[in-house]
């Protein structure tokens, strides 16, 4: 490009060698990014950048539109909150265009919905191809193409993706659409899009985002932002409408205006005549109009002081608790935030063999005070146990496991979930068909060595976890189905099969009483402050339309969205409680569990099919506070003990 030879190679900067580059993309990705980042600054796109517009398609860009695609092309990741209609598209669009041109790069699309993806297939200009990665892609396929759409579950889950990708060129961007949902959707609802920062940055070396959205609240993008790494600089927003969307009022005494704006028309609609006829008609509906707005106001207030009337008697408010107890269906108490990190952090032997190395040692080294002796531990836990012990529906645990990996201490790392229970079926007479298989098999042997009585086996059966025998033997789990396939139908007609879905990470077993504590405040609070911002939202949100009916109709409802906490009334709640602790005495009832059936929130110990057909309790105490409710549950079932 005849340009920047005092460029560092690794990231296009400039200040250092390539050999000090905090690192960024390397090779001629890096080189081209220098490049654009020096054009950047001057403020202007190249020839180059104008000439792929034109390829695309259009004559010039949109507002908003130049600046984020020079960020792009020089590396720098950038949050784009532009209206609908206003061209986001081309924000990835030409950058991935140029980049495949030069470096024959790919760049990839997270989007959240399939038609969404398909949409911007369909709606691609001619110059660019891309591929969605639900559809059946090919090798062959993929490579021609310069962009990838995705949904975020295929990039952090399936295991054959990444192995796809692993013969895929190098990735130039990631580009999240719709990149709101980052903010709003990932609690609960789709807790990959807490991932797929971490994965892009870390199994695919991504190091440029781009994201993309029209209805990002300030918070929301604040929020996106940091959590795609972007600074708040380099956010990109521009206010209006597109051009070809045209919102105009005209009042009867300038008719004649309205005529030279329907001109305004032709974009939609080509036709002329047909724009005098939509003229006309609109005039006819003009005059008429006044006859009839003068109806339709009188007409609107009887209406509404029947309205006003009937909203006397209603209780208000119903809609704002169904909505909440949504919000409560997947809160957490503390009790359960830690019953999980004892079983992810479960202790490990690392410090015990470390303390007895030591020992037997002659000369004691000093191990590094800021060091970890445990470097991690593959583990699994199985989904519906954990489901069941927590009392939380999967996606509700899958988000605390995210939130942990986002810990900036990376105490866990976590994999997509596996069948982790390993069942080996032995034909004829066992242990001696187990000593035969084992001779080929190096964990069935460790399997033997562990079993001294050697009873292992005898019932033709055997059940372990395959995720914590691989870890004794110092093994990746990976390679533990294929050196248990090895003996399988060669030989002596063992079968192995895996069974049960279960969460699978790594995680450090030596962690100490402080740091488990530490970590279950960082995940209890994290936990609350989502459910209170949630419900802030929603609060926020009914007093808004409640004070618009009160501005329009001057009117002051009642207001049932929290009860207030009446002293009186404790003794109350505390006796329904017993009553309920008392209707069930053989469950084991947790705060959180009969605030969630007073509240009518099922789960999965307590399910609505079970517990919402007893009327005496389900949804009974609804307009009150869940927390608090929930505390007095815990009093009363401490109480009953
Ligand atoms: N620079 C441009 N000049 C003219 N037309 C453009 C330009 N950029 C985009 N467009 C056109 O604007 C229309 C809307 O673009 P696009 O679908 O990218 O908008 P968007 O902001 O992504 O909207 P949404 O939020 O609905 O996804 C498309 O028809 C596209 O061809």
């Amino acid at each position: 490009f005849g340009a920047g030879s005092d460029l560092c190679f690794r990231c296009g900067g400039k200040g250092h060698w390539a050999s000090e580059c905090p690192g960024e993309a390397g090779g001629f990705l890096g080189f081209l990014r220098g490049f654009f980042g020096i054009k950047q600054r001057e403020k202007h796109p190249p020839e180059e950048v104008l000439e792929a517009l034109r390829i695309l398609g259009y004559n010039s860009f949109r507002p908003g539109q130049a600046e984020a695609i020079m960020r792009v092309l020089s590396g720098i990741s950038t949050l784009v909150v532009l209206p609908t209609g206003m061209g986001k598209s081309l924000c990835y669009q030409l950058p991935a265009f140029l980049y495949h041109r030069h470096s024959g790069s790919i760049s990839l699309v997270i989007s959240p919905l399939v038609s969404l993806m398909d949409d911007q297939v369909s709606g691609l200009p001619s110059a660019l191809k891309a591929v969605c990665i639900h559809s059946n892609l090919s090798q062959s396929q993929s490579g021609k193409a310069q962009i990838l759409l995705l949904s975020p579950e295929s990039l952090v889950g399936s295991g054959s993706f990444s192995r796809f990708f692993r013969d895929f060129p190098p990735v130039a961007f990631a580009c999240l659409d719709e990149a709101h949902c980052v903010s709003q959707w990932s609690h609960n609802f789709r807790p990959a899009y807490l991932r797929i920062c971490k994965v892009l940055r870390e199994r695919f070396g991504v190091r440029c985002f781009l994201g993309l959205t029209a209805t990002a609240t300030a918070a929301t993008a604040r929020d996106v932002a940091q959590h795609l790494g972007i600074p708040p600089e380099n956010g990109i927003g521009a206010a209006g409408i597109p051009e070809n969307l045209r919102l105009s009022v005209s009042v009867d005494s300038d008719r004649d205006q309205v005529g030279s704006d329907l001109r305004s028309f032709q974009g939609i609609s080509n036709s002329g005549k047909k724009n005098w006829k939509i003229l006309g008609k609109i005039r006819f509906w003009g005059e008429f109009g006044g006859i009839w707005s003068k109806f339709m106001e009188k007409f609107l207030k009887c209406w509404f002081f029947f309205i006003n009337f009937l909203f006397f008697f209603l209780p208000q408010g119903q809609d704002l608790l169904e909505l909440r107890r949504h919000i409560h269906e997947n809160s957490v108490d503390f009790l359960t935030v830690k019953i999980l990190i004892q079983r992810v952090f479960a202790p490990c032997k690392c410090l015990e063999i470390h303390g007895k190395n030591q020992e037997n040692s002659k000369e004691i080294s000093e191990f590094p005070k800021n060091s970890r002796i445990c470097r991690g531990h593959e583990r699994s836990i199985p989904i519906q146990e954990l489901v069941e012990t927590l009392d939380l529906r999967e996606e509700a645990i899958q988000t605390l496991l995210c939130l942990l990996e986002l810990h900036p201490e990376k105490f866990l790392e976590l994999f997509p979930p596996l069948r982790s229970r390993c069942r080996i079926r032995i034909p004829g007479n066992s242990a001696a068909a187990l000593r035969e298989a084992a001779r080929g098999c190096p964990p069935l042997g460790f399997l033997l060595a562990q079993d001294p009585s050697g009873s292992l086996g005898i019932s033709g059966f055997l059940e372990f976890d395959a995720v914590a025998l691989s870890d004794s033997m110092g093994w990746e789990f990976r390679r533990l189905p294929i050196q248990l396939q090895i003996p399988a139908g060669k030989s002596c007609g063992i079968q192995v099969e895996f069974q049960e879905f279960s969460f699978f990470f790594r995680a450090y077993g030596d962690l100490d009483g402080r740091e488990l504590d530490s970590l279950c405040q960082f995940l209890n609070s994290r936990a609350l402050e989502r459910e209170k911002s949630e419900l802030r939202r929603l609060r926020s949100c009914f007093r808004a339309f409640q004070r618009n009916f009160r501005e329009i109709w001057g009117f002051w409802g009642w207001e049932f969205g929290i009860l207030l906490w009446l002293k009186d009334e404790e003794e109350e709640i505390r006796a329904e409680i017993r009553k309920l602790l008392a209707a069930f005495p053989d469950e084991e009832f947790t705060g959180r569990a009969v605030a969630r059936i007073f509240h009518g929130i099922g789960s999965p110990r307590f399910p609505s099919r079970i517990f919402g057909r007893d009327r005496r309790f389900w949804r009974r105490l609804l307009p009150l506070e869940f927390r608090s409710l929930s505390r007095l549950a815990s009093q009363e079932i401490l109480a009953s003990r």
